[in-house]
Parts: structure tokens; sequence; C-alpha cells
């Protein structure tokens, strides 16, 4: 699929991030709890190395208690990462994150030296909602279309805390091509980068095989269709998403499959597990370096083939 979406605030984002690093005491990367692998930026992992870290597992409301349970502990086996849970409805989400952001920088906290927190986050996973919550009034914009905020801001948030905060970021091209499907669907990517039919398959498929009892609650099926395509087919005569001649609009019943998941009408359902996306990891790294060995074999045939070149010529 190659999904590629790079507005170009971000890149500067991404610029201006690298160039505040030393003052940065403390990373705060706010995740979508029901895609917590694939709403993390590789590029914030690699710049933030081991500086302290709090992972916020964002619109817990979303989500899979027990898999965003399952992702806390996984990320905790990090020494410098620390988890919060929660969404946008509680009232407690200000001194949840400055006792945190206190006790991952003791050091600083019992000092009268100032604490910088960086917010980073990618588009649409709900930062400026958590800002605005963090501090009780509205000073980010927030909506539910990705890419809302576009620069750069600092704000008090006690007498020696700084949160930075920056424009949302994705990075550049999605290694794992399992991943974008996952943020399409969440509506992490905007919604013009990618096929809606194909995505919908691929929440099916992923669906009917980790949640199959709330599809067929949902649509009401004894049985759940063998495929993707034929249960995408089902829905679309049962909800009437029908062209003229009685054929399924795939694209309309996409839309409406999507739709029902972002709303919670099918449940509260994660999209990814730590066990599964150890296992992505592995295929992601064999594809790579399948990738680099092809790459290697025609830089030899091309070198092999100039010197034969060159052989013929004397
Ligand atoms: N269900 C649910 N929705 C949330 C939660 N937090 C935020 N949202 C919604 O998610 C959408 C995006 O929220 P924003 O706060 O604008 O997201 P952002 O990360 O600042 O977005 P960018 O400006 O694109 O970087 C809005 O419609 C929010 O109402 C939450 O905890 N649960």
């Amino acid at each position: 699929m190659g999904i590629q979406w790079y507005p170009g605030h971000m890149h500067k984002a991404q610029k201006e991030v690298r160039e505040i690093f030393n003052q940065v005491d403390v990373f705060i990367e706010v995740l979508d709890a029901r895609i917590p692998f694939s709403s993390q930026n590789p590029l914030i992992e690699e710049i933030r190395k081991d500086k302290p870290t709090i992972k916020i597992l964002n619109k817990t409301d979303l989500a899979d208690p027990q898999t965003t349970e399952q992702w806390q502990a996984y990320m905790e086996q990090e020494s410098s990462v620390k988890t919060l849970a929660f969404n946008a409805q509680q009232s407690d989400r200000r001194e949840q994150v400055l006792s945190l952001i206190k006790k991952m920088v003791p050091q600083k906290a019992e000092t009268i030296k100032t604490i910088h927190a960086l917010i980073i986050g990618i588009p649409n996973v709900g930062k400026s909602t958590l800002i605005n919550n963090i501090l009780g009034r509205t000073i980010a914009k927030t909506g539910n279309e990705p890419a809302v905020t576009k620069r750069q801001q600092r704000i008090k948030l006690e007498e020696n805390i700084i949160l930075i905060d920056t424009p949302g970021m994705l990075w550049p091209n999605i290694e794992n091509e399992n991943s974008g499907y996952r943020l399409a669907i969440t509506g992490g990517i905007k919604e013009t980068a990618f096929e809606l039919p194909d995505i919908a398959s691929y929440a099916c498929e992923f669906l009917m095989q980790a949640y199959p009892e709330q599809i067929k609650q949902r649509y009401e099926f004894n049985e759940l269709p063998h495929t993707d395509i034929e249960l995408l087919e089902e829905i679309g005569r049962k909800r009437g998403c029908l062209r003229s001649g009685g054929m399924v609009d795939l694209e309309k019943v996409s839309r409406l499959f999507i739709m029902e998941y972002r709303d919670r009408y099918l449940g509260d359902l994660t999209l990814e597990t730590p066990d599964m996306m150890e296992e992505e990891l592995k295929q992601v790294e064999l594809q790579r370096q399948a990738k680099e060995a092809k790459k290697k074999a025609r830089e030899e045939a091309k070198k092999a083939r100039r010197s034969r070149h060159k052989k013929n010529k004397r």
C-alpha cells in the first residue's frame, strides 16, 4: 500500500525536536491505546534514547482494557519508560501527569530548576485535548482531523515545569505496512491517503479473528462469513449499501464499517498486541535484510558488467 502522508510542517517539527533535545528532561509521548505500537513514532524512539519517557496510552475509552494493561507491562520493561493509561473523560489527568513528571526527574523537582517536558504524538491522537485538560483551559486547538496543531509552543504547567508542545508527527514512510492500515482504521492518517475498501478488508480480517463475538453480535450473524470480503458484502446487503442492480457498494459499506469501529459500535477493540508486534517486527527486519541483499547483488552484477566491458575494450 505504501502510505505516504507527510505535510511540510511535520518535517519542520522533527527538525525542531532534534534541536531542542538537550533541553528536554522528560519526553511525553501520547499514543492511541487502540494502536500503542503503530501510533509510536520510530524517529522519536531513536532520538530519545534512554531519556526519561512517559508513554500515555490515550483514548482508553475506545480500547480493550485487558490489552491496554498488557501494553503497559510490555512498555515498562524498558527502565526509562513509565506509562499512564486514561481518556479525556477522566478529571485527574493533570495530577497524574504532573506527579509522574516529578517522579521521573526527582533531582530537578526537588530544586527550583525548571523541568522541560516535551510532549509529542502523531496527529489526531488527542494531544491538544490532553494539554487543555492538564491546563484546565483551552490553549491547544482540537479537532477530529489529523494535523490540526501546526506550531511549537511552550506552556507553563507549574512554577518549575514547562511543557513544550510540537505539531503532530508521523514518520515519512511507514515501514510496516500493517501499521499503516491500523493507523488508517483509527483515523491517524488522513482518509485521502488510502483506499477505503483496502482498509476495511484489513479491519474485517483482523476483527473476525480477534473479536469474532463482537462482530457476530453487531451484525447479527449466527456464523461469521469465511473471508473479509464476504463479511463486507454481507454487511452491505444487511445495511442496504447497494448500487443500482443490487450489487453491494463496497466503498459505502467500507466507510460504514470503519465509522462503526471508530464510534465504538463494535465495542472497545484494540488492533494490536505486544506479541503480534514482536512477530511483525521480525518480518519487517527479514524484509529489510532481503531488500539489502538484493541491492548488494545488483551492485555486484553492475560491477562485474563494468569490468567485463573494460576487458572487452582492451
Ligand atoms: N474517544 C476519545 N476521543 C478523544 C480522546 N481524546 C481526544 N479525543 C478526540 O480525538 C480527536 C483529536 O483530538 P486532538 O486533541 O485534536 O488531537 P491532536 O493529537 O492534538 O491532533 P493534531 O492537532 O492533529 O496533532 C478529537 O475529536 C478529540 O475530541 C479520548 O480520550 N477519547
